[in-house]
């Protein structure tokens, strides 16, 4: 137990130590760099930046994390031999507070088979390890690799020996995730016994995610008396990892005040350090992950929606924000309802009621059942949809494409004209946006040129929406199509912009340009210049 703070349990980070030791992950000095500075805004108590004998890449990222990086501890691992503590000392020391972490296992399964050594040479290292990092450093950590698969009267004598030689902190770790929590608890309550010094430093735990126990190991050592936790942002490590950050630091934030214990870590800076870690590491976030996943905060069934509509709390036990989040999810679909639907078209500014909602639902359902999830950026874009339809002279009423193989797409299509005719035509083209275009002009004998085009993912995955944009321009010159342009004289050009939406592109396509010829149309018959785009909601 620390002797300030007895109710402060310290975080100790380990993402560029233990974090990085995932395979596959390989952080350069700068990226160790920009995640330690990240680290310090996330208020952790210590970093452990890395094992500086391992590489001499290494050596350089912790002596740039600990000349540069202020606020916590930074901590070099070393193994319990003169060269590693050395080059881990060469490296921290220009730190403001610097901390060597050395360690040497206490379990027969590791002297025997790895150390090829004896218990008692491993005590002579022990001693002589600390020994060493303390006449270096005055904060040094030490820790009986493998512990809770050693036998506990052997491991606190070795503990003993590493507190006589100055050891500040002592750290269990579960090495290979072995453990449950009962066990771990009585574990260190029985070090606790054999060794009396341990009352008088901090005692750490270090857990391995090897059984999905490493949050739920390190809490029951927190609340056998542990002070400092052993964790890594997003749950990286050895194997399985270890012991989440974001986990441990949130569990203490939410459920601390019941065993009257807490964190000093900004939990606002959660979700910004996650991703940082995600990106650089490239280990992404599985959807599900406690606290930064992208599901944590989401809501997808209606009765949970109605409930966090109704009272955040009634399905929350933390607020999002709280980590760093804008705000919790209401992830709609096809099962969701008009109140969750309005409500979410509101989050997004757009107040409506009555026909507009029951019109903006009918179409949300249709997009529902065509895609696994209708997102805020879905509604969104439904919405404005909605608003620009109203300009809309004609409608595709419906369209046919064939396109394969050493074939050119042919494309025929029916329009609704404004007298409310039908007409259709049909058009072998480049490409099947092409033939649509030109398939379009035919029907509604209008010669438009081209003049731009956009398909933007409205939304990300297969199923998005895509957002088809054109511009086409209108020629009174064109004698095929001056009759569409009674108020432009010969020689003049208009031009018109259309939008639309859909999961299918070409539907898109062909709807955007049927808009954008309503809109040069209604321009050149007003005689105006007016550069308003239909696409303007
Ligand atoms: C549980 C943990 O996370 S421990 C940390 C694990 N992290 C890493 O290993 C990452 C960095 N490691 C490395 O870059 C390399 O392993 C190095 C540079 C440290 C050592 O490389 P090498 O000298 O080639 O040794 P190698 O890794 O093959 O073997 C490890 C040696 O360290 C010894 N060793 C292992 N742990 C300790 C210890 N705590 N104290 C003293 N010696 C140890 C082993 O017995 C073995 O010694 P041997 O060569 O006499 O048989
Ligand atoms: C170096 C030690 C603390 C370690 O990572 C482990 O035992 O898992
Ligand atoms: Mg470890």
């Amino acid at each position: 137990m620390p002797t300030t703070e007895p109710d402060r349990v310290r975080i100790f980070d380990t993402t560029l130590r233990d974090g990085e030791q995932s395979p596959g992950i390989s952080l350069n000095a700068a990226e160790k760099l920009e995640i330690a500075q990240q680290l310090a805004r996330l208020g952790v108590d210590i970093i452990e930046a890395g094992f500086p004998i391992s590489s001499p890449g290494d050596f350089e990222a912790v002596r740039g994390i600990a000349r540069e990086v202020h606020g916590p501890v930074i901590c070099a691992l070393a193994r319990a031999q003169a060269p590693d503590i050395e080059r881990a000392w060469e490296a921290i020391r220009d730190s403001e507070r610097p901390r060597i972490h050395t360690f040497i296992s206490t379990s027969d399964i590791h002297i025997k088979h790895q150390l090829q050594s004896t218990r008692e040479d491993v005590k002579g290292q022990a001693r002589a390890a600390v020994a060493h990092a303390r006449s270096l450093c005055e904060d040094v950590e030490f820790s009986p690799m493998d512990a809770t698969r050693a036998d506990v009267e052997y491991t606190a004598e070795v503990l003993q020996i590493a507190l006589d030689e100055g050891a500040t902190t002592i750290n269990i770790p579960d090495t290979v995730g072995y453990t449950m929590p009962t066990e771990y608890a009585a574990f260190l309550t029985r070090l606790y016994e054999l060794t009396p010094g341990l009352r008088d430093v901090t005692l750490s735990v270090h857990c391995h995610d090897d059984l999905g126990l490493a949050v739920a190991n390190s809490f029951a050592g927190v609340q056998a008396g542990a002070r400092q936790v052993e964790c890594a942002i997003n749950g990286i490590g050895e194997r399985a990892g270890n012991a989440a950050l974001e986990e441990i630091v949130m569990l203490l934030q939410v459920r601390g005040e019941a065993i009257g214990l807490h964190t000093n870590a900004v939990t606002t800076e959660i979700a910004r350090t996650s991703r940082l870690v995600s990106r650089l590491t490239g280990y992404p976030v599985q959807p599900n992950k406690a606290i930064i996943g992208r599901n944590a905060f989401a809501h997808e069934s209606g009765i949970h929606q109605d409930g966090v509509l109704k009272e955040r709390t009634t399905y929350e036990i933390m607020d999002a924000r709280t980590v760093g989040l804008a705000t919790n999810q209401l992830v709609l679909g096809k099962h969701s309802g008009r109140h969750a639907l309005k409500q979410a078209l509101e989050e997004l500014g757009y107040s409506i009621d009555g026909q507009a909602l029951k019109t903006a639902f009918e179409r949300f359902k249709d997009i529902a059942d065509k895609k696994k999830q209708v997102t805020a950026m879905d509604l969104e874009a439904l919405v404005t949809d909605e608003l620009r339809e109203e300009l809309t002279d004609y409608e595709l009423v419906s369209f046919q494409i064939e396109d394969s193989s050493g074939r050119p797409p042919h494309a025929r299509v029916e329009v609704r004209l404004p007298d409310g005719d039908l007409a259709t035509g049909s058009f072998t083209g480049d490409g099947p946006v092409d033939a649509m275009f030109h398939a379009v002009g035919a029907a509604i004998a209008v010669d438009a040129r081209l003049r731009e085009f956009r398909v933007d993912a409205v939304t990300g995955g297969q199923d998005a929406l895509g957002e088809v944009s054109v511009v086409v321009e209108l020629g009174a010159a064109d004698s095929a199509v001056s009759s569409n342009l009674p108020g432009v004289a010969t020689g003049e050009r208009v031009t018109g912009a259309g939008q639309a939406l859909a999961t299918d592109i070409i539907e898109a396509s062909g709807i955007a340009f049927l808009r954008a010829i309503s809109m040069a149309q209604r321009k050149a018959k007003l005689g105006s210049d007016a550069t308003a785009s239909v696409a303007a909601p």
